[in-house]
């Protein structure tokens, strides 16, 4: 009896075991199943048409678009009757030749009335589609910009180009606001268009008393919002590098919420909204609060097929080294941003690139405003090469011929990266955009964004961008922005669709046995690790007591990184984060699949680059491919050759 007992509790446990794996992969297939059903949602919609009319917020219709194809068609075409004057403005003011993808349309939707939203990639040309038809209309274009700095940006550049502009801004003087304020109820219009923080319409009674008398007087021609994703709660997650580290961030996002009185009182002047990245979420949010009623969303390709994107690993944690050759070697005599971690980071990288005759300087938030744009002019008139740069060096940076930005550590988000890379090739011409993944950076951005609401799914989402070895660095990026993408647009501007067949497809699974138990038993004794000490223990580098129990890996330091981040990004590890008043502790800890391994019928398989594998490793694993029949090679074909023909899939087990 007594063994039957034991024997029913021992078949329950087991059977409860697998009932929880079997839980855990339903949840898994569910959590795919959403997320699959959401993209090809998103696929279908973006297929109906480029463009799609913003929905009213809340509104639990499907949505309809009522922004067609043959709509923009329409609107792309150059027989209005403003068409004209606007091409002659775009070549004799402007210099310019023709438009860029969107611009027309943009500019003839403004010029007959509708209100708009425009995304449009950061360099990609957003200003013109408010300061043509600003030139093109009767009285002035009021233009709200968050920070003083991009107002003088632009009214410097205005001004070489021979177009009145004007700004009102606390620093304004008392004669300029009286000179400016009676500007906007002057039917010659000295000026055509009127910068302005969101403060100063939010506090200053007597702008919104001119604005009232210039808008009755029919003179208020236009509102452009630049930025427009500040008014979101969720938009300054977009473009933290220049609104959330500025100091007065908190300030801006909550002046830009009171833009709606603007068209609550001057319904009838057509607004335009200006963004580089803002998702559908975040536009229906700006709809609502800048009450405008049914704008039209004009979304530019975000791609930009100039630009080179590559992914390098640090083998070491410093990788000035390697900058200062590529910047030697590779730019010399170009312009370009290496964009670092912290203030610190960007004073030593700065040093070292100095010490190699580089021509580098820092730029931080912490330095004197005039130090901050003496070194934007000296990089402007090419008097330095290199900005070495915190995110504090972005809004209002226009420098057409920037031919590399380097990320000395990567960025804390897809979005943001996109935002910083994209500062290079504004002029078109081809310009690389390279990151150097390190292991120990990942932890340091972990830290940092510990607070924010999405910050370590954003985090995640760059780091598995850097990860990747097999799909187009584009194909990744499009999938994060949800855009419809066709690979053959990257044409061998990224380092994954140049360089294929760079990459081994492993079985993992006794690795991730092993370092998950490192860990297990490191918290079965109360102890935290974190991941550069797991690395270490698992390389039989850590305390004597725990090598005993250990076992050591034959991996190299970057495979084992690579193993860990892989486990990390696929739930086997999870964040654990521990804080103390002065800083916060990153530790490792079991993640929710971590159980599946104690199922033997459990298998991890990962790709991994052969640069990183270690020369040991790559052999071994050929060794053991040639030896079993049944082992897999997955590689991908050479570029040059059809990279879009599947390839026979095997697995290689890593030794
Ligand atoms: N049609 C065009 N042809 C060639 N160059 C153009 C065209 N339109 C704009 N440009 C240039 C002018 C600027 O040097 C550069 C970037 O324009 P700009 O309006 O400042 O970009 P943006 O506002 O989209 O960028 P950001 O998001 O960084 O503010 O592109």
């Amino acid at each position: 009896m007594a063994n039957n007992l034991d024997d029913s509790q021992a078949e329950l446990d087991s059977v409860e075991a697998e009932l929880e794996m079997v839980e855990l992969q339903i949840s898994e297939l569910l959590e795919k199943q959403t997320k699959l059903n959401s993209r090809k949602n998103k696929l279908l919609q973006n297929l109906e048409g480029a463009c799609s009319s913003a929905q009213s917020s809340g509104s639990s219709k499907p949505p309809k678009p009522s922004f067609s194809k043959q709509d923009l068609e329409h609107y792309e075409e150059s027989d209005f009757s403003w068409s004209k004057e606007v091409q002659a403005k775009l070549c004799s003011v402007f210099q310019l030749s023709n438009f860029r993808p969107l611009q027309r349309a943009a500019i003839n939707l403004s010029m007959s009335g509708k209100d708009l939203f425009l995304v449009m990639p950061t360099g990609r040309g957003k200003s013109l589609c408010y300061q043509l038809p600003a030139l093109c209309s009767k009285g002035f274009t009021l233009v709200i910009a968050p920070l003083v700095s991009l107002m003088e940006d632009q009214l410097m550049y205005l001004k070489s180009v021979d177009v009145p502009a004007v700004t009102l801004n606390a620093s304004s003087t008392k004669e300029d606001s009286k000179r400016v304020l009676a500007g906007m109820i002057d039917k010659n219009s000295p000026f055509k268009l009127l910068y302005v923080t969101p403060e100063k319409i939010a506090k200053s009674k007597l702008l919104m008393s001119k604005l009232d008398k210039a808008y009755n007087m029919g003179l208020l021609a236009r509102i452009a919002v630049d930025e427009v994703h500040c008014c979101s709660q969720w938009g300054h997650d977009f473009r933290p590098g220049e609104i959330l580290f500025h100091p007065d961030c908190v300030k801006i996002v909550s002046h830009y919420k009171l833009l709606g009185i603007l068209k609550r009182q001057f319904p009838k002047v057509p607004l335009v909204g200006l963004t580089a990245t803002a998702t559908s979420n975040v536009l229906k949010d700006c709809q609502k609060i800048l009450c405008v009623q049914e704008p039209i969303t004009l979304t530019a390709p975000f791609n930009r097929p100039n630009l080179y994107y590559e992914v390098r690993f640090k083998d070491n944690e410093d990788c000035t080294d390697q900058i200062a050759q590529l910047i030697r070697e590779r730019y010399k005599n170009q312009s370009g941003i290496v964009y670092v971690f912290s203030q610190k980071d960007a004073a030593a990288v700065a040093t070292d690139l100095q010490k190699k005759n580089i021509l580098a300087q820092p730029y931080h938030a912490n330095m004197e405003p005039s130090d901050k744009s003496l070194v934007h002019q000296r990089w402007s008139s090419k008097k330095i090469q290199v900005v070495v740069a915190t995110v504090a060096f972005g809004m209002g940076i226009d420098k057409a011929d920037v031919r590399f930005v380097i990320h000395h550590t990567i960025s804390k988000s897809i979005e943001n990266y996109y935002q910083e890379s994209g500062r290079a090739g504004r002029d078109d011409g081809s310009a690389d955009c390279i990151v150097f993944f390190g292991f120990a950076d990942i932890f340091r951005i972990s830290t940092m964004v510990v607070m924010e609401n999405t910050g370590q799914q954003k985090l995640q989402n760059m780091v598995a961008y850097c990860q990747n070895v097999d799909r187009c660095r584009r194909a990744m990026m499009a999938i994060h922005f949800d855009e419809v993408w066709n690979d053959d647009e990257c044409n061998q501007m990224c380092d994954v669709c140049r360089h294929g067949n760079d990459y081994i497809t492993m079985d993992i699974t006794k690795h991730a046995r092993d370092v998950v138990t490192i860990v297990e038993m490191a918290s079965s004794m109360d102890e935290k690790l974190t991941p550069l000490k797991v690395c270490d223990a698992w390389l039989g580098k850590g305390p004597a007591k725990h090598r005993k129990t250990i076992t050591v890996t034959s991996l190299s330091r970057l495979e084992v990184e690579s193993v860990i981040i892989y486990l990390l990004l696929h739930g086997y590890f999870s964040e654990d984060f521990s804080f103390t008043p002065y800083t916060t502790h990153f530790y490792l800890k079991l993640g929710r699949k971590a159980a599946l391994l104690k199922n033997d019928n459990h298998s991890i398989t990962m790709k991994m680059k052969r640069r990183v594998m270690s020369h040991a490793t790559v052999k071994k694993v050929s060794e053991s491919a040639g030896e079993k029949s049944s082992a897999k090679v997955e590689g991908k074909r050479p570029a040059d050759s059809d990279n879009k023909k599947s390839v026979a899939k095997k697995v290689k087990t890593l030794p």
